[in-house]
């Protein structure tokens, strides 16, 4: 039995290589890939009749070492994967064809016409996907609420932030020392019914972490309502100013940004917005909020408002400062939670979306 080379067929796909090599009744098979050469043997009919059959073919670029083979009465087929998807100029290393080497016009296409059923392909998959998700029955009510809920914010804070930024153009710096007086019902308003930013993600309507939205509610209503609220003396400082006017900044963006995920819209801009100038914002707000509980210590420590009446051994009362210096640790804290999440929420949004537009 003399050892021939067979013909061998083949054709691609962005992840594939097929071969097909015509040898019928192969047997003792043996076919293994090698620092990326393919070596094929076995025995087998071929045009010379029965034989041993042998070729070597080492690819254009890596591939995977597993191989896939089935040899059927007229041919044995093969299925390389290649390491990375793409489209390959031609099969081998070497430039010029080897002579036992032909495409398979029963599989061969170009590359676009290859890309095209890649997107079918993926299509019919997420059909099939989608179609096994059960479907939910509130879906419809759940997002007009949260629609709803986001509007009512955006249109909230966007009237605080057009409110202040007129007002600093027409007052200029005097408009910092009445900002709460004209600003606080509607931030009441805002900030008490954020509270169902809590709620949202505990019953599992949106996919917030519950620990960063306790955080972020619970902060600024404890600023807003403790330490702005319920002191006369805080209420016209410029830091109010700040404070709201970082809020309100952010919020802006955030809320149109989920009004339009509810309806399945995305604008580029306002996605990239809402994932980044949290950035500058979020040091600033944490940097306005701490200037505004230190502001309050000697308020609270001359006023002895809140503070903490102890029996006679201890003293006469503990200080609600000490509580405040307290809370600025837990601030900076907080603010390294929420600054990793939001990261983490960054690079998650920018990386899904650098995938999917790939
Ligand atoms: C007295 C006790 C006090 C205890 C606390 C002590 C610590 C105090 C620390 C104080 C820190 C607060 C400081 C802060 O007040 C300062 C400022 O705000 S300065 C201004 C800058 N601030 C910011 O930039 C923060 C803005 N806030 C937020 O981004 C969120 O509140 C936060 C919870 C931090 C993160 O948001 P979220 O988790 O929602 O991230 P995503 O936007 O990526 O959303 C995740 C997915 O859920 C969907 N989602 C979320 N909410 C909604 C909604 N309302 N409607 C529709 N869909 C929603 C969203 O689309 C995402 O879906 P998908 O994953 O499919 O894309």
């Amino acid at each position: 039995m003399q050892t021939l080379t067979p013909r061998v067929f083949w054709a691609q796909r962005h992840g594939d290589v097929y071969l097909r090599v015509e040898i019928s009744d192969a047997k003792n098979l043996d076919i293994s890939i090698q620092e990326n050469i393919l070596h094929f043997r076995g025995q087998g009919h071929g045009a010379k009749g029965e034989n041993e059959y042998e070729f070597n073919l080492e690819f254009l670029k890596p591939v995977k070492s597993e191989i896939k083979h089935k040899s059927t009465q007229r041919q044995v087929n093969i299925t390389v994967r290649k390491l990375e998807r793409c489209w390959w100029g031609r099969l081998t290393m070497q430039e010029r064809k080897p002579g036992f080497l032909a495409p398979d016009f029963d599989r061969w296409l170009d590359e676009s016409d290859a890309e095209m059923e890649l997107k079918k392909e993926e299509e019919i998959n997420k059909v099939t996907f989608e179609s096994r998700i059960p479907k939910d029955r509130y879906l419809g009510l759940k997002k007009g609420y949260l629609f709803t809920y986001n509007l009512v914010q955006f249109l909230g804070f966007s009237w605080v932030f057009v409110n202040m930024t007129v007002r600093l153009f027409i007052l200029g710096q005097d408009s910092f020392y009445d900002t709460f007086h004209t600003i606080a019902d509607v931030m009441y308003f805002c900030q008490m019914l954020a509270i169902v930013e809590m709620i949202n993600p505990a019953v599992g309507l949106v996919r917030t972490g519950l620990i960063p939205a306790f955080i972020q509610v619970m902060g600024r209503n404890f600023i807003l309502f403790v330490i702005f609220g319920s002191l006369d003396d805080m209420q016209n400082k410029p830091v109010v100013f700040f404070v709201f006017y970082l809020w309100s900044s952010i919020e802006i963006f955030r809320y149109p940004f989920y009004m339009l995920a509810c309806i399945g819209t995305e604008w580029k801009l306002l996605t990239w917005l809402r994932y980044t100038i949290w950035i500058p914002l979020y040091p600033l707000g944490i940097l306005a909020e701490a200037v505004a509980v230190i502001q309050s210590i000697p308020i609270f420590n001359e006023t002895k408002f809140l503070s903490i009446r102890l029996p006679e051994a201890l003293g006469s009362s503990l200080s609600f400062s000490y509580i405040l210096q307290l809370y600025l640790l837990l601030m900076f804290l907080g603010m390294f939670i929420n600054f990793r999440y939001l990261y983490k929420q960054r690079s998650r949004r920018f990386r899904t979306k650098k995938r999917k537009s790939n």
